[in-house]
């Protein structure tokens, strides 16, 4: 890590909630320039103070920055990148985790030839879980996609897709642990109607959920077979299977992952 973090500098415009997952993903890594570009003067001085980091204005922040990530909501990329587009360094690359918006009209707004990458994280980053699915824009060196890869790897793992993929990698990835949450609130309230308490039920469902991810992915089985394995014949995981079936719970996830998928084709408006 020595040599990645050695001399990088990086401005995350934006310090909201994906700001600060990678804020603080970054600084574990012991990236030690990190300047924070953040419109509301509590949140920035929040985050200086957490983190150990600075704050700048926008052009101020990218001007000694040979990373840049845009941590902005998608209706505020554009805002954003004019915000920056003449203090970005021409050898800098820029990064950003906007759902939807592409890489081309993001280069569109920057100066001719600067790097852009699109990636799609999630919020398990900050606690170096995170899944990265990263796309480069049409000017980005192999190194310079090499630094990307290799920074967000502290975070978590980075697969590489192709810039058409982006849209689904951000319902299954991006968006995929409020799925789990959402499971988490519902196995925790049906635990609780059967008669546990709401801590009980908590740590019961917070450590199978643990567990049975953890045995997903070091297991060679299909989650199907798993998923047998726990289901005895006209057994308790029948009768909760075969309910979900009847009401649809895995109908409504995968419609669930589409609509997030067509969501973010609109996104890039
Ligand atoms: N949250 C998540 O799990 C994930 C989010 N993303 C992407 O990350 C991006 C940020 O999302 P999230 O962190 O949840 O959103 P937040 O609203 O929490 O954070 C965005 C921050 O950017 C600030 N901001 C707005 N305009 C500018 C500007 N021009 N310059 C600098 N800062 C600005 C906002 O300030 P103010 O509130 O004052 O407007 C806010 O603090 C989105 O594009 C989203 O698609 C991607 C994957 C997962
Ligand atoms: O909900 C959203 O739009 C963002 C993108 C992926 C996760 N959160």
């Amino acid at each position: 890590m020595s040599t990645l973090t050695s001399g990088l500098r990086v401005a995350v415009i934006g310090g909201g909630v994906m700001g600060e997952t990678l804020i603080a993903a970054l600084r574990s890594a012991g990236v030690e320039y990190v300047t924070v570009s953040e419109p509301r003067a509590e949140r920035a001085a929040e985050l200086t103070e957490r983190h150990g980091i600075e704050s700048a204005d926008s052009p101020q922040a990218v001007a000694g920055a040979n990373v840049v990530i845009l941590a902005v909501k998608p209706h505020h990329i554009a805002d954003a990148v004019q915000q920056i587009a003449d203090d970005v360094r021409s050898d800098a690359v820029v990064v950003s985790v906007a759902a939807g918006i592409t890489t081309a009209s993001i280069e569109s707004g920057l100066h001719d030839g600067v790097a852009v990458v699109r990636a799609m994280p999630n919020t398990p980053a900050v606690i170096g879980q995170g899944m990265f699915g990263v796309s480069p824009g049409s000017s980005v060196s192999a190194e310079q996609l090499g630094l990307v890869v290799e920074l967000l790897s502290t975070a978590g793992k980075v697969v590489v897709v192709d810039e058409s993929q982006q849209d689904a990698v951000t319902a299954v990835s991006g968006s995929g642990p409020a799925y789990l949450f959402y499971l988490a609130e519902a196995m925790i309230d049906g635990g609780v109607a059967a008669g546990l308490d709401a801590q009980t039920a908590r740590e019961l469902t917070q450590q199978t959920l643990v567990g049975a991810a953890a045995l997903l992915a070091g297991s060679e089985e299909s989650p199907e077979e798993l998923r047998r394995q726990v289901t005895s014949p006209n057994g308790t995981t029948y009768a909760a299977t075969t309910t979900f079936d009847e009401k649809g719970a895995g109908a409504a996830l995968r419609a669930g992952v589409a609509a997030a998928a067509a969501r973010a084709r609109e996104l890039a408006g």
